[in-house]
């Protein structure tokens, strides 16, 4: 079963193609990269992924479920409750606690206080950041806020991670830190599909994929 299927896609910023006819799926469970030259279109990709872009043409099935361009309600929603996003610098609120942090994807529902801190800490110690839990962001390293940017992509329990290199930002050891703990999360089920040109991340991918004239091709 897919939790994605993007079919017969074609993507152009004006007369520049970046995506022809490219069809892809993720399926539950999976581990996949997405790799390819610089400019080849990945990020463009991963931004439809996550309906942060919309396609000129082709189809997205999301969850076996038709997303039309039209449904812009319809992605609002599945972009803050379905998707969990993580990018290279993290995207953390610099004048909030790593708390606020972890907590903003439940602020926008009236989630009680008391159930947001024991969500809050329950994902804080699944990724070892408990007692960063006071700390601000300027305050914790870079492999640290990229933990805290995961636990920020999975307190709603997304059916899908996307992340655009995840450790891009980070130095060898902070990226094994961040690799171990995404190949551990996607052990216990969940989803990820991963943006990277770095051979060390597309190492752990169980799938690989590269953008090759606008076509989505296994490698
Ligand atoms: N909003 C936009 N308007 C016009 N052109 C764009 C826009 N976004 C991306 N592009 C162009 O589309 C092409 C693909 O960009 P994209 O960022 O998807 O590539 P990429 O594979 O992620 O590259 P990199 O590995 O360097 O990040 C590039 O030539 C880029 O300049």
């Amino acid at each position: 079963m897919s939790v994605i299927a993007l079919k017969n896609i074609n993507k152009s910023y004006g007369s520049r193609m970046i995506l022809s006819d490219a069809s892809f799926n993720v399926d539950h469970g999976d581990l996949v990269g997405i790799i390819g030259r610089s400019g080849s279109g990945k990020t463009t990709l991963l931004n439809i992924l996550g309906f942060m872009d919309i396609a000129d043409s082709g189809e997205y099935f999301f969850d076996s479920q038709l997303i039309k361009p039209k449904d812009e309600k319809r992605m609002t929603v599945l972009r803050r409750d379905e998707i969990g996003f993580i990018v290279q610098d993290y995207g953390l609120i610099k004048e909030r606690s790593v708390f606020y942090n972890i907590a903003l994807p439940l602020l926008s529902q009236n989630t009680p206080k008391k159930e947001i801190k024991h969500r809050v800490d329950s994902i804080a110690e699944q990724l070892k950041i408990s007692d960063l839990i006071n700390e601000y962001p300027h305050e914790i390293s870079g492999g640290e806020a990229q933990r805290v940017a995961i636990a920020r992509a999975l307190i709603r329990k997304p059916k899908i991670i996307l992340a655009d290199e995840p450790t891009g930002a980070l130095d060898e050891s902070a990226e094994s830190d961040i690799l171990e703990i995404l190949h551990a999360l996607n052990r216990t089920g969940v989803t990820i599909a991963m943006v990277t040109h770095n051979q060390v991340v597309a190492n752990i991918c169980k799938k690989l994929y590269s953008i090759v004239d606008g076509k989505i091709v296994p490698v």
